[in-house]
Order: structure tokens, then C-alpha cells, then sequence
């Protein structure tokens, strides 16, 4: 056992009640089979499953190709705002329930308008989950517009236009879906704008794209942290500039595993990442599909990697000096931190 607990059930107890922030999280990736079977029901639209057995054993991936046509195909049950709504409402129950004191949320419009739903209804229906998470419990929390990469910058801008009238309910812009193929640099102009418009940057990079996509993520978009960025380790100049420049990774390691970014979670570069003194953070990116909300992520990497209550202690650290919060409640959140270790 790792230095500083007695037994697994030890470390499973102190992961439970450490306080953090899970800063990488797609809200329709949080959609569970029973949830999806009841709001296709609701709303008469087919889904091609018997039964929620069914659905979670379409859940093998080879690659991030594979899950995302599943996820996809899965978010076309919401329509309403009221599914929206509650589909936000259960992520930031279970949320709670992992002693998550501070989100960060991707939502994925384009997923939606394209199929007719509109850019309000989306909006509406996770901001009044979000302010009532806030307002019953204190769960505080952030909203981040994805851009799909697989589609066109033109429809990107167009996405950024309709979110216009939104921009207050809206802290951030990311960039997401198949990678590889779909460098930063096709968004350039896109991000500008949004930096112009005063709001924070994030990309997927370096998941299963090279670590050239890092490096413009980091050049060419500006972004404030990288999400995923295992693939950064195959080139020690860039581990050497995140680090110096603690550039915070939003590392998922159950989703690593599903979509075989990672061949076996003993091999997981988590612990790499920290003695390189990279500012990594652990996250469930799309729960319902990967077998696991943000404690899941960490009991699964502790147990692989024997990870110490030292390392536990600084992922969460890292969860809240990565995030958009402000400083004096990032300090509230990392005292309290020092005072649960
Ligand atoms: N892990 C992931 N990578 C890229 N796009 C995504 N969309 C939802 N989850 C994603
Ligand atoms: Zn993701």
C-alpha cells in the first residue's frame, strides 16, 4: 500500500471525502441508459436498443471514433428544456454525492441545433439546473461551449453567433469530437473571437492526436488549459513547457481505458505526469458511457498506480488552481483541501 494508508478501503474512504472540482465533463455524456429509455419514450423518438442491458453493452470502443457515434446518436432523445434540465440536474446529484464542490461543463450545441433543437432551449435548460445546484447547495460551477471539430470553423462562428445572446451564462469555449484529422489551427479564428469576447479557452488535445496538436493548441488558440493531453509525454520539450508554464490537463482515466488510449489503467501516465511536474487533474469526461463519475476516475487510477494520499491531495489541488474560478474562492476550496489532509 501506498505510503500513508492501511488498505484500499482506507484510500477508497479519503477519495470519497476529499473536497474537488471536475473540470472535464460533457454534460450528454452524462446521460445514462435509464434516463435515455424514459426521455425517448417521453418524446417518440426511436432508439435502436431492446432494453438498458442492451445499451450498455454497446458500450465496447476501439477508438474515440467508435464512442463518439454512440454519444451522438444517443443525445438525440433531448429535446425539451425540461430534459435538459433534468439530464443536467442527475450529473450534479451524482456530483454532489462524490463530494464535487465546483464543475465545469461542456455542452456540445451543435449536437442539437443541427437537429432542430435551439441554441435557448439547450441553454435554459442546464443554467436553471446549474443555479439551482448553486442556490440548494452551494455546488458551484462553469459553462463551457464546445465547438465540434469534425465540423467546419464557418459552423463554429455560426454556433459562437447564436450563443451571442447567452455570452453572460457562458464562461468558456472548448473544442471537441474526432480529433485526429481536425488540427487546433483549422479554429484559429473562431477562438480569437471568443478570447475577444472576454472568454475562457480549452481544446481536447493530444488524446489520440499527436503532440504537435498540443503545441497549437497552446500557440495558435491561446487556450487556458489542455484537456486530455496524454500524448504530450512523447515529446519532453512540450512535458518541459507545460510544465513551467503549469498548463493544467484535464487527464479522464476511465475513458482512457474505454477508448484504448491506454492499453491497461497499470500503464496509465498519471503518475508520469505529476513527477513531471505537470498540473494534472482527474475527470469522468462522459460518465454514463465509461463506467464512472469523477470518484470512479480516481479509485480506478489509485488502485492501478497505488497512488499516495501526497498525490491524491495534489490532484485535487490542481482541480481548483486548474479551474475558472475566482482566486479568493479557489483559496476557500484548496483550505479546505489542507484542512480535510
Ligand atoms: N473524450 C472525448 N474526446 C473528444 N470529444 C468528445 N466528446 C465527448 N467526449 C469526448
Ligand atoms: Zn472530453
Amino acid at each position: 500500500m501506498a505510503e500513508g494508508f492501511a488498505s484500499a478501503a482506507e484510500r477508497a474512504a479519503f477519495i470519497a471525502r476529499l473536497p474537488k472540482a471536475e473540470l472535464h465533463l460533457h454534460i450528454e455524456g452524462s446521460l445514462e441508459p435509464e434516463l435515455m429509455f424514459g426521455l425517448a419514450q417521453r418524446n417518440g423518438v426511436a432508439i435502436p436498443f431492446a432494453s438498458v442491458e442492451e445499451v450498455r453493452e454497446a458500450y465496447a470502443f476501439s477508438n474515440l471514433q467508435d464512442f463518439l457515434d454512440i454519444y451522438y446518436q444517443g443525445m438525440r432523445v433531448l429535446l425539451t428544456e425540461q430534459d435538459f434540465y433534468e439530464l443536467t440536474a442527475a450529473y450534479l446529484a451524482r456530483a454532489r454525492g462524490d463530494n464535487v464542490r465546483h464543475v465545469e461543463i461542456f455542452f456540445d450545441p451543435q449536437g442539437h441545433t443541427e437537429r432542430g433543437v435551439s441554441f435557448s432551449t439547450v441553454i435554459a435548460g442546464i443554467t436553471r439546473a446549474l443555479d439551482e445546484a448553486r442556490e440548494q447547495h452551494g455546488l458551484t460551477s462553469k459553462l463551457i461551449l464546445c465547438f465540434l471539430r469534425h465540423l467546419s470553423e464557418a459552423d463554429a462562428e455560426a454556433t459562437l453567433d447564436a450563443a451571442l445572446p447567452f455570452v453572460e451564462r457562458i464562461d468558456g469555449v472548448g473544442l471537441d469530437s474526432s480529433e485526429v484529422g481536425h488540427p487546433p489551427s483549422k479554429f484559429e479564428r473562431v477562438f480569437a473571437r471568443a478570447r475577444s469576447l472576454g472568454l475562457k479557452l480549452v481544446a481536447h488535445a493530444g488524446e489520440e492526436g499527436p503532440p504537435a496538436y498540443v503545441e497549437e493548441a497552446l500557440d495558435l488558440l491561446k487556450v487556458d488549459r489542455i484537456d486530455h493531453g496524454n500524448r504530450s509525454l512523447e515529446d519532453p520539450a512540450l512535458v518541459r513547457r507545460l510544465a513551467e508554464a503549469g498548463v493544467c490537463l484535464t487527464v479522464c482515466p476511465l475513458s482512457n481505458l474505454k477508448l484504448c488510449v491506454v492499453d491497461d489503467m497499470a500503464a496509465h501516465p498519471l503518475r508520469r505526469m505529476l513527477e513531471a511536474g505537470l498540473a494534472a487533474t482527474v475527470n469522468s469526461d462522459d460518465p454514463s458511457y465509461f463506467g464512472g463519475y469523477v470518484n470512479a476516475n480516481y479509485q480506478a487510477v489509485a488502485d492501478a498506480l497505488d497512488l499516495s494520499r501526497a498525490e491524491l491531495v495534489a490532484l485535487a489541488r490542481n482541480s481548483f488552481t486548474g479551474s475558472f474560478l475566482e482566486q479568493n474562492e479557489r483559496d476557500r476550496h484548496l483550505a479546505a483541501i489542507d484542512a480535510y489532509a
